[in-house]
This record gives structure tokens, sequence and C-alpha cells, in this order.
């Protein structure tokens, strides 16, 4: 879990520059709105990534989009991108990050599926995948 965060009390949705602040998770007020990350967070998550065989990445951590608040997704490309681990980065917007962050042709499969490939994961069956695979045996 983030022991750190990147905070404000205005959404980058309504306003670009939402000024970004950093604080203790626990020192989050109700007025602020958590929108990345902190320093300390991605590098105690860029540690598990290095003893990782196989990641899967599905999500920023932060929105991204607005750099004030993309430090940690930034953090995770590149720690992704240093691992020797067989990574699979999949969604639009992890893929926006991706591309971004210029890390693509460091992750092993890219997947343009989100949501779909996180169920293929699963074992669940895609129409797409079985009509293939019933058509290729007759
Ligand atoms: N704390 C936050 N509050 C609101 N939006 C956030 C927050 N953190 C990240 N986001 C936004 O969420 C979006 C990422 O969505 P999501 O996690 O669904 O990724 P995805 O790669 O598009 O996956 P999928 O294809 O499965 O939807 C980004 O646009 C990012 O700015
Ligand atoms: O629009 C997207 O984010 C991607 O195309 C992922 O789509 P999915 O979540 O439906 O797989």
């Amino acid at each position: 879990m983030p022991t750190d965060v990147v905070v404000s009390s205005t959404s980058p949705f309504e306003q670009a520059d939402a000024p970004a602040t950093l604080k203790a998770v626990n020192e989050v007020t109700d007025n602020e709105m958590i929108f990345d990350v902190g320093p300390q967070t991605s590098a105690q998550f860029a540690e598990i990534l290095k003893t990782a065989g196989t990641i899967v990445w599905n999500g920023p951590v932060g929105v991204f989009e607005h750099d004030q608040f993309g430090a940690g997704t930034k953090a995770m490309a590149e720690a992704i991108a240093e691992s020797s681990a067989f990574s699979i980065a999949g969604g639009g917007d992890t893929l926006a990050a991706v591309d971004k962050y210029a890390v693509t042709d460091k992750v092993s499969y890219i997947s343009t599926g989100g949501g779909a490939f996180l169920e293929f994961l699963e074992g669940k069956k895609l129409p797409a995948v079985a009509i293939l695979e019933e058509r290729g045996q007759s």
C-alpha cells in the first residue's frame, strides 16, 4: 500500500495545472484527492518489481496525463523497462503511459485489450479467440 501520496484539493480533470502536494498517506485531509503515489512508494514498488519473474501492468498509478501527477507512473514504466521479467502491459491508458515514457521496446508484450486481457489471464473464454480456435480445427 502507498505510504506517501501526491494530493490536490483541485481536480486536474477540471484544472490542468491543479497544484500538487506530496504528503504521508495518513496526513491526507477530507478535502484532498489522491492523484499519484509519492517517491517513497514508487521506490518500494520498484523494489518489488525487481524480484518479479512476470509482470502484468494494467492501469497507471496516477493521473499521468498531467505531469505534476506523473512521477509515480513514470517510475513504474522505468522499473518495468529495467526488469528482466517477462512483462505484459495492456489497456488504453496504460499504453498511453508506455508511449509517453518511451518504454514500448522494453515491454515483452503489448496488449491493446485492457479488461479483456485480464479476463483472458483469468482463464475466461473470449468470443473472438473461441471462434478462431473452433475454425482452426475444422
Ligand atoms: N487517483 C485518480 N483519480 C482519478 N483518475 C485517475 C487516478 N489515477 C489514475 N487515474 C486515471 O485513470 C486512467 C487509467 O485508467 P485504467 O486504470 O482503467 O487504465 P487502462 O490502461 O485504460 O485500462 P482498461 O483498458 O482496463 O480500462 C488514467 O487516465 C489516469 O489518469
Ligand atoms: O479502450 C481501452 O482502454 C482499451 O482498448 C481496452 O479495452 P478493454 O478494457 O475493453 O479490453
